[in-house]
């Protein structure tokens, strides 16, 4: 160790013997990995630098753990005052209610040392950038008390300044754009129209974004701003090139569902509407996924052939992948981010949508900006509540509309109001939703025990029009088609169809992975349930109406994460002429393509799927089913938040219904909201 390391580090407090040296160190995070506390991709990070650099000192060898580790919960740094203000927060300790093992805490090993020695331990050490991090080359990087791994620093960078240079560059709008504008709402009964308002915003901007709950129309404005941009450009003889993404294959699939529907009822020329596409592809497809690689085939040295593109799920998006959608994006091509900014972010680390609209609910434009959109718009913001803000120091907010009024859950819609409780914070306003029995579409349950009737009931669905698991596997049972149907008749694919359908009506959303009320013990206990109703013969791995998620991208059977299939016996082809047609297990998976093709998969060939009866709330986003059933676990623990209980909600479009096993779970959820770390601040950019 160097001697001003020793300096530094003697102003940490001795009584932490585990910053005494970096065997010391090293020892510990072994102790924290055995306990599962800290990944084993941490642990051997902080071994890696030490092996680079052998004088590195034990407080940089702890953080460099603490931000690797970090990553894994989707934050792209460490901040260092968060961490020594609540140093547990740090590990992914077990939820409330296990013991934890005799091993010292982050907190413990950290009581002694202060914001100001830890920064100058980081700065003094060889494999940490403090000063000019872009002429270095260290492995981390210290801005302020942020500390980043240099990737993610990077990363985080490039989104900053490129998408800077977009919004100080916006493009000028046709003079006609409010008698556009006028056509295109014509029927509006809002005032203001926070869609038509949208619009007018995104209208300009190279870099816009449009935010809205469940509901409030982003599909329908994003289609209605094509058509406004697309107009002219057609007259003119110069379509735009416009694409549509989003981040997985079944938010893709919603998408152009949702869009071709809309497209449809555009009040423009039918040449028009043909220069707006409906297929939405995901985002890796756009850029080109390059196998085995964190690359894609488009990049600034080859940018997408594209004017406009419109990425739809933008809460999915991970700082990584922004950074790549901004790099392969033309200078002069619009980028317009449609996402809820409330909903839970990507598991990857970097919460894009919501850090960009940390100030969307308060609208902070300009007086310029407000101007420009009342004439344009014809709409009057005066009495809209929003916040006064500047060019200088809100740049991005001039870019960022944010839809207030749902269509589809109006007050008269439970789903709705718990949703917006949810998102207040309030959890005395969303018990009382649940418990007064106002609304028809949510109900929340107590459960006694994994044996509860109420359960049961539940899952198996039936119980009044509230569909469960019963439904796919009736569909699966009666619309089989006959022994006599041959291979190649398309009433096999209908079936499978059918059946992928029904199963999409109802899905249980769990917290957590582990545990009774987790992912693995809900999903064995509805197999064993279906198996003793006689609804299913899960004897084996693979049965017939297995339900399997797609857990990695495969792009050479062409399915991608969060794909959902179901194992269904059909009829194969004979392999020679003369030969009997066999019938065999095969999954079946939605084509993604908008017109219902189903493509049939060996089961051998999917070595990368787990059973969906139940699935993470993480999982679940981008999805919507008809009757969403949200299983919280028995103890408290970090992953709750009122972010992934809202994401939760708002994937019901029917029903929702909330199982409890303790009560005061749900209570202290919705009271804590996510904590982002990040440093992708545009006004602090700006300033
Ligand atoms: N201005 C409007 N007037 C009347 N109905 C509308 C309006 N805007 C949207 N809707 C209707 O509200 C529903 C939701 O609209 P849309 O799908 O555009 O919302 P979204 O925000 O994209 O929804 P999601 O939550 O599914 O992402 C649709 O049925 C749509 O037709």
């Amino acid at each position: 160790m160097q001697g001003d390391q020793l300096d530094l580090l003697g102003t940490l407090d001795r009584s932490a013997a585990q910053l005494d040296s970096a065997t010391a160190l090293l020892q510990l995070l072994d102790d924290w990995q055995a306990n599962g506390w800290l990944r084993a991709l941490d642990r051997a990070f902080a071994g890696f630098l030490l092996e680079q650099a052998p004088d590195t000192g034990p407080a940089v060898l702890l953080a460099a753990a603490l931000v690797s580790h970090q990553l894994g919960h989707g934050h792209v740094c460490l901040d260092l005052a968060t961490t020594l203000a609540e140093p547990d927060f740090a590990l992914s300790l077990p939820p409330e209610g296990e013991s934890l093992l005799d091993t010292p805490l982050p907190s413990a090993v950290l009581a002694g040392v202060t914001l100001d020695s830890w920064r100058a331990a980081l700065q003094a050490s060889r494999v940490v950038d403090s000063q000019q991090p872009e002429q270095g080359s260290c492995p981390l990087v210290l801005i302020g008390q942020r500390l980043y791994l240099r990737r993610y620093w990077q990363h985080e960078r490039h989104v900053v300044s490129t998408l800077h240079q977009r919004l100080q560059q916006p493009l000028p709008v046709a003079a006609d754009l409010p008698a556009r504008l006028d056509a295109l709402f014509a029927g509006s009964q809002q005032n203001p129209d926070w869609q038509r308002i949208a619009c007018a915003l995104a209208a300009r901007g190279r870099f816009s974004i449009i935010t809205g709950g469940p509901g409030t129309g982003k599909t329908t404005t994003v289609v209605r701003l094509l058509a406004l941009l697309q107009t002219p450009a057609v007259e003119a003889g110069k379509p735009l090139r416009i694409r549509l993404a989003a981040p997985t294959g079944k938010a893709a699939a919603r998408l152009t569902e949702s869009i071709g529907r809309q497209v449809g009822a555009l009040p423009v020329d039918e040449a028009v509407r043909d220069a707006i596409p409906t297929e939405v592809s995901t985002l890796h497809r756009l850029l080109g996924s390059l196998p085995d690689s964190r690359h894609f085939r488009h990049h600034a040295g080859n940018p997408l052939a594209l004017d406009v593109l419109v990425v739809d799920e933008a809460s999915m998006i991970d700082l990584e992948m922004m950074a790549n959608v901004l790099a392969a994006l033309p200078p002069q091509a619009r980028l317009v981010l449609l996402g809820d900014k409330d909903q839970l972010a990507s598991v990857e680390a970097g919460a894009v949508l919501g850090d960009l609209c940390r100030r969307a609910d308060a609208g902070c434009y300009s007086p310029a900006t407000i101007d420009r959109l009342q004439q344009v718009s014809g709409q009057s913001l005066a009495g809209s509540g929003l916040q006064a803000g500047d060019e200088a120091t809100h740049l991005l907010e001039q870019q960022t509309a944010m839809l207030r009024h749902s269509h589809r859950f109006g007050a008269a819609s439970g789903i709705g109001e718990l949703a917006r409780a949810v998102n207040r914070c309030d959890a005395t306003a969303a018990r009382d939703l649940l418990q007064r029995g106002g609304f028809d579409d949510i109900q929340s349950r107590r459960l006694n025990g994994s044996n509860d009737p109420a359960f049961s009931a539940l899952v198996l669905g039936g119980e009044g029009p509230l569909p469960g698991y019963g439904a796919y596997l009736s569909t699966l049972k009666e619309q089989r088609p006959g022994a006599d149907v041959p291979a190649d008749d398309p009433r096999w694919e209908a079936w499978a169809s059918a059946v992928l359908s029904a199963f999409d009506r109802f899905q249980l959303l769990c917290a957590v992975r582990r545990g009774e009320w987790g992912v693995e013990g809900i999903n064995q206990r509805v197999a064993d349930l279906l198996t003793r109703r006689g609804l299913l013969r899960a004897d084996k791995l693979w049965y017939e109406g297995r339900p399997v998620l797609v857990t990695r991208n495969d792009y050479s059977l062409g399915l991608m994460n969060g794909d959902i299939g179901i194992a269904l016996r059909i009829r194969e082809p004979a392999l020679h002429a003369g030969q009997a047609e066999t019938e065999a297990l095969r999954v079946a998976f939605p084509r993604n393509d908008g017109k219902g093709g189903i493509r049939f998969v060996l089961p051998s060939r999917l070595p990368d799927v787990e059973t969906v009866f139940a699935m993470t709330v993480h999982k679940s986003q981008g999805s919507e089913f008809e009757h969403a059933v949200l299983v919280l676990p028995e103890a408290r623990n970090p992953v709750l938040t009122k972010e992934l209980v809202y994401t939760a909600i708002t994937r019901a479009s029917q029903h929702f219904s909330l199982l409890e096993s303790r009560p005061g779970v749900l209570e202290a959820a919705v009271q804590t909201p996510v904590r982002r770390i990040s440093g992708l601040d545009l006004s602090a950019a700006t300033n």
